[in-house]
């Protein structure tokens, strides 16, 4: 097409213009030798441009040129190039710039309007020209050159009926032929979705008193540590038993508790050799003993309809997800369970609450953010009465125990719900963190006074614990701790055990 395009032009042949163009002078810059082979049929690769691209720099020689192209095929020199049917790269950049312009003319354009866009090209490529053979142009040879206004006709050869192929599609369109097994990306699979038995729980999931042994593990071990550096190679005297007092008090379980374990110790061992283990053990009997009479049944009495259960307590000790547990284990024993979202403060808690209750088939009421909690709770009351449910548990907003104007409203709630019936709430609980330590002694001082929180139950027994303090309010309150929590899911709410609590605080086994 280049050359017979070429070979038109040429019987056009033009005096030069007297100015010289931009193209032009670009043009002449350029070495007379500069070329590029132009074989019968040239399939130049794909990053080869002819216009624009890398030109052959072809030396004196006529041989050396850094291309592709010429490592492929060697070019000879500048004179012979006619002879072995190359054309000069000049030529190549003239031809380029012709047809650009007449591409950009509207179709059935004369040459004439070409040569008026670009005369100088024009002139370029006649001159060029002029100096090649004959041979190596296009011998198809056209007085005229226009740009067809209509595509030429393609001429099918006739074809039988039958014959007539489906459309071929197009080169991006025809896929790759695909693999009988594709691999695809990590975290997908293929094939149809097998529904396989559970497998056989090789790996048990812990034992809750794995979790709260593990839970326990920090204070267990620094005391269990510490006890035994203790009494290593000593009797038993009373700076020993100073010391150990001590100890025991910095591991949160409190004066009392500590007493009780080092006058134990004196009356059995004083003056004798006692070791680590000896102390453990006399340790975890003393502190089931505090323990054992707070380790209590939640009481519920069914005779009201519903039993509420107000939940109290600080900010993330575990209120929302406790209540969860509490209705799970509920509503799986038959009862009908409503839950209120008093926890007006936060969105994200009334519906972590209606959650539960989806999930553990309870009834559920909440209402806007932002309001009346205590409105809120005489509400549920009134519809859990009309539902005739059997408990109803209320949550309520977090709060620190130091704000008063939110102890306050707590205050409310709970005198709000005595107004339908006297002995409501029937069970206040408190949840206590414990990751928390001192703290949650105080919590429980102030959240009595306000709500009147008659029972307890400790979270987060499956984390780094510091489980002590449980000794110590419980020797300080004397409340009934009724569960306690030891992971996030719905099954991790476990009766409150003395003996396994006060073994898993010494180190010792269940
Ligand atoms: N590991 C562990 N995490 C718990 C336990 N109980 C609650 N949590 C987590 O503690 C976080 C706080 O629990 P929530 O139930 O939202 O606490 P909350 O007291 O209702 O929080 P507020 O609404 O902010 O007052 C959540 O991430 C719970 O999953 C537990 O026994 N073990």
């Amino acid at each position: 097409m280049a050359l017979s395009f070429i070979k038109k032009v040429f019987t056009f042949g033009k005096d030069k213009p007297a100015e010289t163009s931009a193209v032009e002078a670009e043009l002449e810059q350029r070495s007379p030798n500069e070329v590029l082979p132009v074989a019968d049929d040239p399939v130049l690769p794909e990053e080869m441009d002819m216009a624009g691209g890398p030109a052959a720099d072809i030396g004196e020689g006529g041989v050396e040129a850094p291309s592709i192209l010429e490592e492929a095929v060697p070019l000879p020199p500048a004179d012979q190039m006619s002879d072995f049917g190359l054309v000069p790269l000049s030529l190549l950049e003239a031809e380029a710039e012709v047809e650009e312009v007449a591409g950009e003319l509207p179709s059935g354009s004369s040459v004439d309007a070409i040569e008026d866009e670009t005369p100088n090209a024009v002139e370029a490529v006649v001159e060029i020209i002029e100096t090649l053979p004959e041979e190596i142009l296009a011998p198809d040879v056209e007085d005229d050159i226009s740009i067809p206004s209509t595509p030429p006709a393609v001429e099918m050869p006739d074809k039988a009926e039958d014959d007539i192929l489906p459309a071929e599609p197009s080169e991006a369109a025809i896929e790759e032929p695909r693999p009988e097994s594709p691999i695809l990306p990590k975290g997908f699979a293929t094939g149809p979705k097998v529904v396989e038995p559970a497998p056989v729980v090789l790996q048990r999931k812990l034992s809750w008193f794995q979790r709260l042994r593990n839970g326990l593990a920090r204070t267990s071990s620094q005391l269990t540590s510490q006890i035994t550096a203790l009494f290593t190679k000593r009797k038993l005297d009373d700076e020993t038993l100073q010391d150990l007092e001590d100890l025991l008090i910095q591991a949160d379980l409190g004066v009392e508790t500590a007493m009780r374990v080092t006058d134990t110790l004196a009356s059995e061992r004083y003056g004798k050799d006692v070791t680590g283990e000896d102390v453990s053990r006399i340790m975890a009997s003393e502190i089931a003993k505090v323990l054992k009479p707070v380790a209590k049944p939640l009481q519920l009495d069914l005779s009201h309809k519903p039993h509420v259960i107000l939940v109290v307590g600080v900010n993330g000790t575990g209120k929302t997800t406790t209540i969860g547990k509490l209705a799970a284990k509920l509503s799986g024993a038959g009862l009908k369970v409503m839950l209120a979202a008093g926890d007006t403060f936060r969105a994200a808690a009334i519906e972590q609450l209606k959650i539960w209750a989806d999930r553990t088939k309870s009834e559920f009421i909440g209402t806007k953010l932002g309001a009346d909690a205590a409105g809120l709770a005489y509400d549920a009351f009134e519809q859990a009465k009309a539902k005739k449910c059997d408990v109803l548990i209320v949550d309520t907003a977090g709060r620190l125990q130091n704000k008063a104007e939110l102890m306050a409203e707590l205050e409310k709630i709970v005198r709000v719900l005595g107004k339908l019936d006297p002995d409501a709430p029937h069970t206040v609980l408190q949840t206590l963190d414990a990751t928390t330590g001192q703290n949650a002694l105080s919590q429980v001082e102030i959240f009595r006074n306000v709500a009147g929180v008659n029972g307890l139950i400790m979270t987060k027994l499956d984390g780094t614990a510091r489980g002590g303090i449980l000794v110590a309010i419980s020797a300080k309150h004397k409340l009934p701790v009724y569960f306690i929590g030891v992971g996030e899911g719905v099954e991790d709410l476990e009766p409150f055990e003395a003996e396994d609590f006060a073994h898993a605080i010494a180190g010792l086994g269940q």
